[in-house]
């Protein structure tokens, strides 16, 4: 932390408040003031504005540290809990806030000086490229802006350019013209990672199944006020929906949705709706991200309806985006299932910068290749992709491995021998099973983190050096610094922008893409017809559980493609444990049934991944209509729908 970096304290305990004062002050920080509660400490957001908060969980008064943090959260200011020890879920509520550090008391004097040390680093590398990611979407909101193209492309457009700070599975604009009473609204649904399906009126109502005097009128009155609001699919909380909005949340089984209205100067106003198909996905952070960009927006809405807007098209000319099969920028990196899209949007939003990255993840989901990726999509691109698996070099061999090292260095060092951070030089470096490092090479990685420099083994010199750094694991990198394995400091500065894959068990609907596309290469590989796969093979595809997740799925698909008589459809030619489950129909998107009929597979896919994870338990405490967030009632007319059963899912089959 830099020395004039003001910081708060937020402890009803006086003694240990001003214990930590006459420290920081010792370590050469400014202490701008102490509070005593949350309402006390707002008072000190606004007056002082400090860089950094330490702040007690527990506090006197209504509100809680952890409510405190969600506000520090919204406003970018970075902060550290300080906790006697609390409760499982008080921990985990507190964690939800994504603080910069967490200090259980009583802590030594080092602990809360390293803890403000990475905090520090942690916040400027974000709040970096959060600034630069700002001008880079104000700048592309106003070429929207003074682009010649109609309405709906410059919808699309400023979808494309917000999702990384807004995401969303559906975008909607409904315009309302000065003077009137009704409205049109359209948006576009996300269908892959930049693939967009238009629905206009006509695409509602079919997929919404009603009929066009069944829609309610669109009035436009849903919203008043001029400030962004989120509005919760008909539970009773935030702004109920009016019956229109009710329409796109049930035709899109969305279950959150973030409204921005704008007003342009001829008296016609816009209202856009972000939706989204998970619970909480709008908090005070999207608000405020759209109220920064305000004014950009308004420029883009006045080109959108002002008198040189461009009127949209005949109904003939079709507005579909052409759904093609890979992901743009992601052509070798295959599915469209919505947990691998907000990992590939993570992709592109880190790739320009220099920031480390840390990709989890299980065996076999793909964390290499989105770390090639990653390489791919920055600026270093014409530079080295340097691959180290840690798990694979003997211990006695990696120091040498990573760092290189000069002629006679040790037995058998005959000559001078490059790093790998070395060959990395320029470009980046990537660090597979990065939890099978050895404690003393951590600290070594941790040196060329800090320090930007290396030094071989038997030299004397620093050599600096400029490499980005993307690791990944399989394990539980919390868990292996609980135990001693993993060195703290480590993990936090590589946990500076974490990526999670998903497991292809919770992104089943891309099981049947990714079998085409490998059986598609194996077919080319071994130079057979490709005659597509069998009913049966796809059936017992879903029903199997990929334990060894996509590389599995490669393995299986390469032997059916060699067993295969190369002239009728892929069969399995062998048993994958489990049993089959109901029919399911192939990914493709063409028609609106296929739109829908994927939401219903994603829906299935992750009710399926909570109720794995609570064992079947629907009701009560950690049980998944309260992971879900919905009423246990509600979940089981779902799952009824959707066709899943709670006892495959309990291990007795009985009632919980
Ligand atoms: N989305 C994808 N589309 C196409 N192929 C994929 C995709 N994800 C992974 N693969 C393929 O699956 C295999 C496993 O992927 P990869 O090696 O990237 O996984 P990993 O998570 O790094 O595994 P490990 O932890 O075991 O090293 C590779 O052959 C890779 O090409």
């Amino acid at each position: 932390m830099e020395m004039s970096n003001k910081i708060l304290i937020v402890e009803d305990e006086f003694i240990m408040a001003n214990a930590l004062r006459l420290l920081l002050r010792q370590a050469g920080y400014r202490v701008c003031g102490i509070a005593s509660s949350a309402e006390e400490a707002c008072e000190s957001l606004q007056k002082d504005k400090p860089d950094l908060v330490l702040l007690d969980i527990r506090l006197k008064g209504k509100l809680s540290g952890i409510d405190l943090a969600r506000k520090l959260k919204a406003e970018h200011i970075a902060f550290i809990y300080l906790s006697a020890n609390s409760s499982q879920a008080i921990l985990e509520e507190a964690k939800q806030t994504e603080p910069y550090g967490f200090l259980v008391k009583p802590f030594r004097e080092k602990d809360l000086l390293v803890a403000l040390d990475i905090a520090s680093y942690r916040h400027k590398n974000s709040l970096e490229s959060r600034l630069r990611q700002e001008a880079a979407l104000q700048k592309a909101l106003w070429d929207i802006s003074k682009e010649t193209s109609e309405a709906r492309q410059k919808l699309l457009k400023t979808g494309r350019a917000i999702r990384s700070f807004i995401p969303f599975d559906l975008i909607v604009a409904e315009t309302t013209p000065a003077n009137t009473k009704t409205s049109e609204d359209f948006g576009y649904l996300r269908i892959g990672f930049d693939e967009y399906q238009f629905i206009g009126e006509k695409e509602l109502l079919t997929i919404a199944g009603v009929k066009a005097d069944a829609l309610p009128a669109n009035t436009g009155k849903s919203l008043t006020g001029t400030q962004p609001v989120i509005i919760t699919n008909n539970t009773g909380e935030g702004q109920p929906a009016d019956a229109r909005r009710q329409i796109w949340f049930d035709a899109f089984r969305a279950e959150s949705c973030l409204a921005f209205p704008v007003v342009t100067g001829n008296g016609t106003s816009v209202h856009y709706y972000f939706y989204s198909r998970q619970r909480d996905a709008y908090t005070q952070s999207h608000m405020a991200v759209l109220s920064l960009f305000t004014s950009c927006l308004t420029n883009v809405t006045e080109s959108m309806t002002g008198p040189a807007a461009i009127p949209a098209p005949l109904p003939e000319a079709r507005q579909t985006v052409p759904s093609g099969r890979s992901n743009a920028g992601f052509t070798d990196i295959i599915g469209n299932h919505p947990l691998l899209l907000a990992a590939l949007d993570l992709v592109t939003q880190v790739a320009p910068y220099n920031t480390s990255v840390l990709i989890l993840g299980e065996s076999g989901t793909g964390k290499e290749k989105v770390a090639h990726a990653i390489h791919t999509h920055s600026p270093r691109k014409n530079g080295p992709y340097i691959k180290v698996n840690c798990a694979a070099i003997p211990a006695a061999l990696i120091e040498s491995e990573l760092f290189g090292h000069e002629k006679g260095a040790f037995t058998g060092a005959v000559e001078k021998r490059k790093g790998k951070f070395e060959q990395a030089d320029g470009g980046t470096i990537f660090l597979d099973e990065i939890g099978e490092l050895p404690l003393d090479m951590q600290v070594r990685l941790l040196r060329v983190l800090q320090e930007k420099e290396i030094e071989n083994i038997g030299g004397n010199v620093l050599r600096k050096i400029d490499v980005r750094i993307v690791a990944a694991t399989n394990r539980n990198l919390e868990k292996e610094v609980a135990e001693g394995n993993f060195r703290l400091d480590l993990y936090y500065r590589l946990n500076v922008f974490p990526i999670t894959l998903p497991p292809l068990r919770e992104r089943k609907s891309d099981i049947i893409l990714l079998a085409e596309y490998f059986t598609r290469k194996f077919c080319e590989e071994f130079a057979k017809e490709y005659a597509g796969l069998s009913e049966t093979m796809v059936r017992e595809m879903h029903a199997y559980g990929w334990p060894g997740n996509i590389r599995e799925l490669e393995n299986v698909i390469q032997r059916a493609v060699i067993l295969n008589n190369g002239r009728s459809a892929l069969e399995l030619k062998q048993t994958l444990p489990g049993a089959p489950a109901e029919p399911y129909a192939e990914a493709k998107i063409e028609t609106l049934g296929d739109v829908k009929r994927l939401q219903e597979n994603t829906e299935r896919d992750y009710i399926i991944s909570i109720l794995r994870k609570t064992k079947g338990l629907i009701r009560g405490l950690n049980g998944a209509a309260e992971l879900l967030n919905i009423k246990p009632t509600t979940l089981e007319s779902k799952m009824a729908r959707l066709g899943i059963q709670r006892k495959d899912f309990t291990s007795s089959g009985g009632d919980v």
